[in-house]
């Protein structure tokens, strides 16, 4: 039998790790549940440990399905169908990569069969809905965050945008990547608001959150990373958002010594009450020295996938270090850097990528395309990464690859 060495949530338990070989007895399985750009890189640096990973999704050939040892496509969401995959892989770890989950779920799995989620199935449960987390963070830990009301209702919704005052900023409350969210800055933009919360997020209609617009000077991901050894925070990474979704982010954000110690211990606060091990990516505003505290991924974020090219270890190399229990001794940022993604529209289930000889033509620059299988509406496709001078160079550098990668639609879907 062989020792096993779940993440678990006990920062200082310091047992040696010992992994297995992939499809033996032996092997150390890790189930990936959720299967994009993200999950697809963690796929990849468990790989490099010899770890067997099982990749699920809503869909067929997921990103993060193409490298794993093998796949299923389940509803995410149903319970059941969840559990039934769990009870059937015995994994050593159920790691997250997406919210759109049946958490609960992987809280019963978590308390009553013993098995270990990444960070840890509260972490997962209360970030997989907005509601979970913001009364977390501003009720209990009493973190500054931006005004908010949840509602359920359309009477609620207007009644909430009243009493908060425009401008407000409307999100259903399980989504991400900015589906389903909107700024109101006009009252006559509250019907549309209301019908994209209803219909855009990741599990259809329901309850919605009104946030306060905060006017940040800037906004920042820092990359927490819970270990064996400790916690370790990365260079804070800045990034410009459209219609809430990430469009090129930085690394290191430039920032004052006050607001960058203050994130750190905002990151730290709510970190340390979801606990486990992993890389959690706390978002916050920042207004000169004053800190807000938005959202926090219990998982590598999308805005760090400038890592893959600004650190040593990429925040996915970190995920995996820090889940299977092993060192991080030290983290070495590489110099400005910065990452541009690759966003096309349209329908279709086959696409092609060309203008990669012009996008690669500049030195320190390389792009991921992660093998999407198919295009509906706007989709993340890809992404630019760039190192340079300075961090407006190293940004203009991924704009300008990015952008020279043509998307063609092959067929219609
Ligand atoms: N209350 C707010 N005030 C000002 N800007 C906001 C507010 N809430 C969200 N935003 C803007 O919208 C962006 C996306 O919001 P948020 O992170 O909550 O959405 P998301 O769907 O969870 O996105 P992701 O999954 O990419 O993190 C933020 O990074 C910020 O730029
Ligand atoms: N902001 C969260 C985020 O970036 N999540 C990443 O996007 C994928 C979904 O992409 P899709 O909507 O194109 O399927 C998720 O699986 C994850 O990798
Ligand atoms: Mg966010």
């Amino acid at each position: 039998m062989v020792a096993r060495n779940a993440g678990g949530s006990d920062l200082t338990s310091a047992g040696e790790v010992t992994l297995g070989t992939p499809l033996k007895e032996s092997a150390y399985k890790v189930l990936l549940c959720g299967s994009g750009e993200l999950g697809k890189e963690v796929a990849i640096e468990l790989q490099r440990y010899g770890v067997e990973v099982i990749a699920i999704d809503r869909y067929a050939n997921a990103p993060a399905m193409q490298v794993a040892h093998r796949s299923h496509v389940i509803d995410m969401l149903d319970a059941s169908a969840l559990r039934s995959i769990v009870e059937f892989e015995k994994p050593d770890l159920v790691v997250p990569e997406i919210e759109a989950i049946a958490t609960a779920e992987l809280v019963a799995l978590e308390e009553e069969e013993g098995y270990t989620v990444i960070p840890s199935a509260r972490a997962v449960h209360l970030t997989m809905n907005r509601e979970g987390i913001r009364r977390l963070a501003a009720e209990e830990l009493g973190l500054s965050t931006s005004p908010y009301r949840f509602v359920d209702t359309k009477e609620r919704f207007v009644e909430a945008i009243t009493a908060i005052g425009l401008p407000v900023v409307v999100k259903p409350v399980m989504s991400s990547s900015g589906k389903g969210q909107s700024t109101i800055t006009d009252e006559s933009q509250i019907e549309a608001a209301w019908a994209y919360a209803q219909t855009g997020g990741r599990a259809g209609e329901g309850r919605v959150i009104v946030e306060g617009f905060v006017p940040f000077d800037y906004e920042i991901t820092l990359l927490t990373v819970r270990h064996k050894g400790g916690v370790s925070f990365c260079a804070p990474i800045g990034h410009r958002q459209e219609d809430g979704d990430y469009r090129e982010s930085w690394q290191p954000q430039s920032m004052g010594a006050r607001a960058l110690e203050r994130s750190k211990e905002v990151a730290m606060k709510i970190t340390e009450n979801l606990g486990g091990y992993g890389v959690y990516g706390v978002e916050l505003f920042i207004d000169g020295d004053n800190v807000y505290f938005s959202e926090v991924s219990p998982r590598p974020h999308d805005t760090g996938l400038v890592t893959l090219i600004s650190q040593d270890m990429s925040e996915f190399a970190l995920h995996a270090r820090a889940i299977l229990g092993l060192p991080i001794p030290a983290i070495r940022q590489q110099g400005p850097s910065a990452s541009a993604v690759i966003l096309p529209e349209g329908e279709s289930s086959d696409v092609t990528f060309s203008g990669l000889d012009q996008a690669l033509a500049l030195p320190d620059v390389q792009l991921r395309l992660f093998g999407k299988p198919e295009l509906s509406g706007r989709r993340r496709m890809g992404v630019a990464l760039a190192r340079g001078e300075t961090v407006e160079d190293a940004k203009e550098k991924a704009v300008a690859a990015a952008s020279s990668i043509e998307v063609r639609l092959v067929s219609p879907s």
